[in-house]
């Protein structure tokens, strides 16, 4: 099997239901080719830990591929070898080949075990959890576990209780509920190549997002690998198509967001249903809420409502039916919630059919976990922060220095480093007056928040120059620009990326999956990253626009500090968000001294209003000369048609619309030096490369 995910029609069986996608004329334009694969090999495949096959659809290939016109010719040529090649494999060899990896797959899988029996998982061993689950735990490298699966899991898993759990962001809630579900599926299956849901789901899981939704089902499969237990995931933004033909894997665990859960239930007005899901409602031993404060919000609402009665109409055994609740903010104070939101979780939990058998309880990381006598029914209205998190503030002078003031922060990171402040005496008076001022880490993850797409859009542009991103190319690219080469910026690559919900969901996925590559990257986005969004080791988080309560500033920060590493929440405040920032702080219990203020020298913020000032500037003209340009090649391109010269004013209008671009590389050229000239304390030798390490190394 190719490294690359295969795209194949796969034409399995229910044909009657799914018309085939390849009977699409964007297939057959394209030249694809249906092939029959053997749908229960592929499953083995998957579960054995080989790469996922995935249906083509229509659209997609529509869309990568263009119009005929509209392909470009390096993709057509590979468009061409790849038919040529997909002609000459039948499906025998497609299967052949699937079942000689499937059993390379098995010895892998088999040498992987052996070295995972020795490693040290008695720190789990109270919980005796299925072989299988401990397997997946030491794949991933999780010896001990965290304090909310120590307090979640011996009630979950042993007295089935119902869990209402509220702990801090990244505190590792998912394997809290999934690892009490993905232990009950498995031991309740007579042997291990028992298949896990013939009739219907295990567990239900709704989150708010579908990109949460995608990563918890990632978090799960991760763990129950090598199992024949699987999680599927139905979300908004994908062709329901698909995820009915994914449904006929027969996930034992399906994660989802309400308003897709709710059309392939049959509950919209759209006739989208899946019977194995409707139907297989009655055999639902678990079901999930995560996240939810969040899913009562506007627009899940009803439709979570009206799950939740089918759920529990077609339930068989409502007495074995557990119920988990988990978000990080389910404890805030309801005052600090807006309007009609703040009624919204009371009225979900009296909608919730608990049993008698419940665990309430908060996982507050800085005190010792409590024993399960020490349960509380109530839970404390505050809301839950890592430890591990810095609050700091960088004050600004009015909302026009916001930018300056970032442009600083994120030079000081990713180029320019911070300056020194006291000069008096050598190598070892700047090293110390130095680490006096805490060295602050360089490069990595950030992740910046605003309030309106159109902001994402900006700001993102603007930051691709100031970086010097790979990403600013897009940007230059727009204009053509004449004159020269572009020389590769010193030092690290900072990639700058946006996110935000007009993106297309396939987008939106692979854009995070960009962001937790890459080593040192800003992600430009809006608060649909806000919740869940797991990113191994995000440095810091930057509200650079007030989150609109304090819930949000809650999930926003929990972006960073996972896991028990460490971290900063760095909220940028004009006067005029002194106020609303205080409530923030103080509906989530910060006090005025626990956080802290980020010292800009003067020298840093002309350098970096002129540098935000030039970005500025050539971001405005790139987007006017674009759509300038546009409108010329419109013009060029009518006239071409109508076989008719354009007259000599037009001609020229076109050769001074041509001059502003070379004015814009001027332009670059100018921001380009800024950029790479760090600004420097008056008097004031910087610190060599050599003495940052060490200061770098001491410091941390
Ligand atoms: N036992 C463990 N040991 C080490 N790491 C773990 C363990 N359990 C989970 N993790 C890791 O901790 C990170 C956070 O986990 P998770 O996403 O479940 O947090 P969360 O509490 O749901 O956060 P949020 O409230 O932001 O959604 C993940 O990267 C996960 O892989």
């Amino acid at each position: 099997m190719p490294k690359k995910r295969r795209r194949q029609e796969a034409g399995i069986d229910g044909a009657e239901e799914v018309q085939p996608a390849a009977a699409s004329p964007a297939f057959s334009k394209k030249g694809w080719k249906s092939v029959q694969l053997d749908f229960e090999l592929m499953k083995e495949f998957e579960t054995a830990g080989g790469l996922y096959i995935e249906e083509a659809d229509p659209d997609e290939v529509g869309v990568q591929y263009g119009g005929a016109t509209e392909v470009p010719a390096v993709e057509k040529r590979r468009k061409r070898t790849k038919k040529k090649h997909q002609d000459k494999e039948d499906l025998s060899k497609v299967n052949e080949r699937l079942k000689q990896e499937l059993e390379d797959l098995r010895k892998k899988t088999q040498v992987q075990e052996e070295e995972l029996a020795a490693s040290d998982l008695s720190a789990w061993a109270e919980f005796e959890l299925h072989p299988k689950l401990l397997v997946g735990l030491a794949r991933q490298k999780f010896r001990t576990p965290t304090p909310v699966q120590a307090r979640c899991l011996a009630p979950a898993l042993r007295q089935r209780k119902d869990v209402v759990g509220a702990a801090e962001t990244g505190s590792g809630k998912t394997l809290a509920f999934g690892l009490p579900i993905l232990h009950h599926t498995l031991s309740s299956l007579p042997s291990a190549d028992t298949p896990a849901a013939e009739d219907g789901p295990r567990a239900l899981v709704l989150l708010p997002t579908r990109e949460l939704a995608v990563q918890v089902q990632a978090h799960l499969n991760a763990v129950a690998q090598g199992s024949p237990v699987h999680t599927e995931c139905l979300v908004g933004g994908m062709s329901t198509q698909k995820q009915k033909r994914l449904l006929r894997r027969k996930p034992a665990v399906v994660v989802g967001t309400p308003g897709r859960v709710y059309a392939l239930l049959g509950l919209g007005e759209e006739v989208d249903k899946c019977q194995w899901l409707r139907e297989g409602l009655k055999c639902l031993r678990h079901l999930v809420l995560d996240e939810a404060d969040r899913l009562v919000e506007s627009g899940h609402f009803k439709e979570l409502d009206k799950i939740l009665e089918l759920v529990y109409s077609s339930v068989a055994r409502p007495q074995q039916l557990q119920t988990f609740v988990f978000s990080a903010t389910l404890t805030l104070d309801p005052r600090a919630q807006r309007g009609e939101e703040a009624g919204k979780v009371d009225a979900l939990m009296s909608r919730l059919r608990f049993r008698e058998k419940r665990a309430v309880f908060t996982v507050d990381l800085s005190k010792e976990p409590q024993s399960s006598k020490e349960e509380k029914e109530e839970l404390p209205r505050r809301a839950k922060l890592p430890e591990t998190l810095r609050f700091k503030e960088l004050m600004c002078s009015g909302d026009k220095e916001k930018e300056p003031l970032l442009a600083v922060w994120l030079l000081r990171r990713f180029r320019w480093g911070l300056p020194v402040r006291a000069q008096a005496g050598g190598y070892a008076a700047r090293v110390s007056a130095e680490l006096q001022q805490n060295v602050e880490p360089e490069g990595g993850r950030v992740i910046l928040f605003v309030n309106a797409i159109s902001y994402v859009q900006r700001l993102s542009s603007v930051l691709a120059l100031l970086l010097e991103s790979p990403s600013a190319s897009k940007v230059l690219s727009k204009v053509r620009m004449q004159g020269g080469k572009q020389s590769a910026p010193p030092g690290r690559t900072v990639d700058v990326l946006d996110l935000h919900s007009k993106m297309r969901q396939k987008d939106r996925l692979k854009r995070i999956e960009r962001f937790r590559k890459l080593k040192d990257a800003v992600l430009v986005c809006t608060d649909i990253a806000a919740r869940g969004l797991d990113v191994p080791d995000v440095s810091a988080v930057l509200h650079f626009q007030a989150p609109r309560g304090s819930e949000v500033f809650v999930h926003r920060s929990g972006r960073t500090a996972r896991a028990g590493r460490e971290g900063q929440s760095i909220a940028f405040v004009a006067p005029g968000d002194v106020e609303h920032w205080r409530r923030v702080y103080q509906a989530v219990g910060i006090a005025k001294e626990d956080t802290e203020a980020v010292e800009v020298f003067a020298e840093e913020i002309s350098a970096a209003k002129e540098a935000a000032r030039l970005a500025a500037e050539l971001e405005k003209k790139v987007h006017q000369t674009s759509k300038q340009s546009s409108e010329q090649n419109w013009l060029k391109r009518a006239a071409r048609e109508a076989e008719l010269m354009l007259d000599e004013d037009q001609e020229e209008d076109l050769v001074r619309a041509a001059a502003p671009r070379k004015a814009l590389w001027g332009l670059f050229q100018q921001l380009q030096a800024r950029l790479r000239q760090p600004p420097r304390r008056s008097g004031a030798a910087r610190l060599t490369k050599r003495e940052r390490l060490a200061i770098a190394r001491r410091g941390r």
